[in-house]
């Protein structure tokens, strides 16, 4: 599927499919001691490899105790379990060959090195064996980078949505929406067909335009669904308010440790500082900022400037204030802002206008708070039906769309809209790969590790 697009686009000289590739080796698990260690190998010369290494090659998807040995000398470097997984029904689509070793890193060099000796073997560059994954069409360009998201993953939501990601949920998707708007595409090339003659089944062009109406929507809806990319990115919440009201006390409880200095002067903090948090299961971002307040020191007036852009990028905003001394938000948030009053512990101390009455000193309302908190990331960072999870998604998605608004906003004739429907059919076809791949491929796969 993706391999005949991608290679038809292709004219740079590298690898298409059919010809012969190196073959590629790498440690597949992590560097370091570990209990075990497996050394990959994809290409052509896996087979002849895992001959002259482990003997007699294995049955296929069997795993085999073998000894392995050196090709060169002949010299023992350890005992394991042998897998090998002829292509093309193979992760790489070429054949495969594992050695699964002791994971010692005198072990592992031995084993890489042995599998060197073999003439046509070669180390694999990072993310080369997901590479030839790609190219071979077994995984298609989301789900690739779903599998990124799913090594980088530090909480169990991200987790889950990397592996919804990278089985081809999103890919699922964007196909049923590509294929929608080819149905509208065919449907305007009939009117296009039958123009010319007298018995035009009626109503063709109203039904394209219904469907590419209802398509627009549902990829707007899409596109206002943010919710996926927060999981992808994590929740930010920005504390800001005004000097010495615990901003930064409540960033310390947050993270459990003393990230950000407290002290009694109004004025402390001047740079962001955030510390990351996984609450529920959703990755939360939060920045202690600098007080806000009119100050003649440049160094403070460039914190305040910098606590101003926090609150704008937040996806919460905590305004934090002294419960004896109340304080109007003077800030612009452009998502939710929540009052919290803090200091419940001193006398005169009230919950007045505020949503959250607190003591970082105490503990009081702390807990309610968190729950809150977590409550509100959750919302904001998990939807049921797999999103958009990066801003490339989103800007092939928005293109398609104004495509699509163009269609339904002027009376075309049929013949630019079907060209218009083309155009955000090739957006979709971005996201998978289908289309225009080359730009992305690069840095994509410089993110992977090697041996992945
Ligand atoms: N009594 C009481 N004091 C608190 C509480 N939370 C913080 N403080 C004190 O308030 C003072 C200011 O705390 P910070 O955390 O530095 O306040 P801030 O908002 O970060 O201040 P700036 O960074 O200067 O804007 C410190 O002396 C804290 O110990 C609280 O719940 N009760
Ligand atoms: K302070
Ligand atoms: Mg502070």
């Amino acid at each position: 599927m993706t391999e005949t697009a991608l290679f038809r686009d292709r004219d740079d000289g590298s690898p298409s499919a059919g010809e012969p590739r190196d073959t590629i080796v790498a440690l597949s698990t992590a560097a370091g001691r570990a209990a075990v260690a497996v050394v990959r190998l994809s290409g052509s010369r896996a087979g002849p490899a895992l001959d002259a290494i482990a003997g007699a090659r294995p049955a296929p998807r069997r795993a085999s105790y073998r000894t392995f040995r050196s090709p060169t000398g002949g010299e023992v470097i350890d005992r394991g379990l042998a897998l090998w997984l002829p292509g093309p029904g193979s992760a790489t689509g070429e054949d495969i060959a594992e050695l699964h070793i002791h994971g010692g890193r005198a072990v592992v060099a031995a084993a890489l090195e042995a599998a060197l000796s073999v003439p046509g073997v070669r180390m694999a560059e990072p993310g080369e064996f997901t590479r030839r994954a790609f190219l071979a069409g077994r995984m298609d360009l989301a789900e690739v980078e779903g599998l990124a998201d799913l090594i980088e993953a530090e909480t169990e939501a991200q987790r889950r949505q990397a592996l919804r990601q990278s089985s081809g949920e999103l890919s699922a998707r964007v196909e049923a929406w590509r294929e929608r708007l080819i149905g509208a595409m065919a449907l305007l090339e009939a009117a296009i067909d039958f123009s010319d003659e007298d018995d035009v089944p009626a109503g063709l062009r109203e039904r394209a335009q219904e469907e590419i109406g209802r398509l627009a929507q549902d990829l707007s809806a899409a596109l206002a669904d943010t919710r996926a990319e927060r999981l992808r990115d994590g929740f930010r919440v920005a504390l800001v308010g005004p000097p010495n009201a615990g901003k930064s006390s409540l960033l310390n409880l947050l993270a459990r440790r003393e990230a950000a200095i407290v002290a009694d002067a109004p004025g402390t903090t001047r740079d962001v500082i955030e510390t990351h948090l996984d609450l529920g299961g959703v990755p939360v971002i939060v920045a202690d900022t600098a007080g806000l307040r009119e100050t003649a020191d440049a160094a403070e007036q460039e914190g305040v400037r910098r606590s101003t852009l926090q609150a704008r990028a937040a996806d919460l905003v905590i305004w934090l204030e002294d419960a004896a001394d109340p304080t109007q938000p003077s800030i612009e948030a452009s998502s939710a802002l929540w009052r919290v009053a803090n200091k419940a512990d001193l006398a005169g101390a009230k919950k007045g206008e505020a949503d959250h009455l607190i003591s970082v000193r105490s503990g009081l309302g702390v807990e309610e708070l968190i729950a809150a908190l977590t409550e509100a990331a959750r919302a904001g960072a998990s939807g049921e039906a797999i999103g958009l999870t990066r801003a490339r998604h989103r800007d092939a998605l928005s293109a398609a769309v104004a495509a699509l608004r163009e269609c339904l906003d002027h009376p075309l004739p049929e013949e630019l809209a079907a060209e218009l429907l083309r155009r955000a059919a090739g957006e979709l076809g971005r996201i998978t790969g289908k289309v225009g791949v080359e730009d992305v491929l690069d840095r994509l796969f410089a993110s992977f590790c090697i041996g992945k």
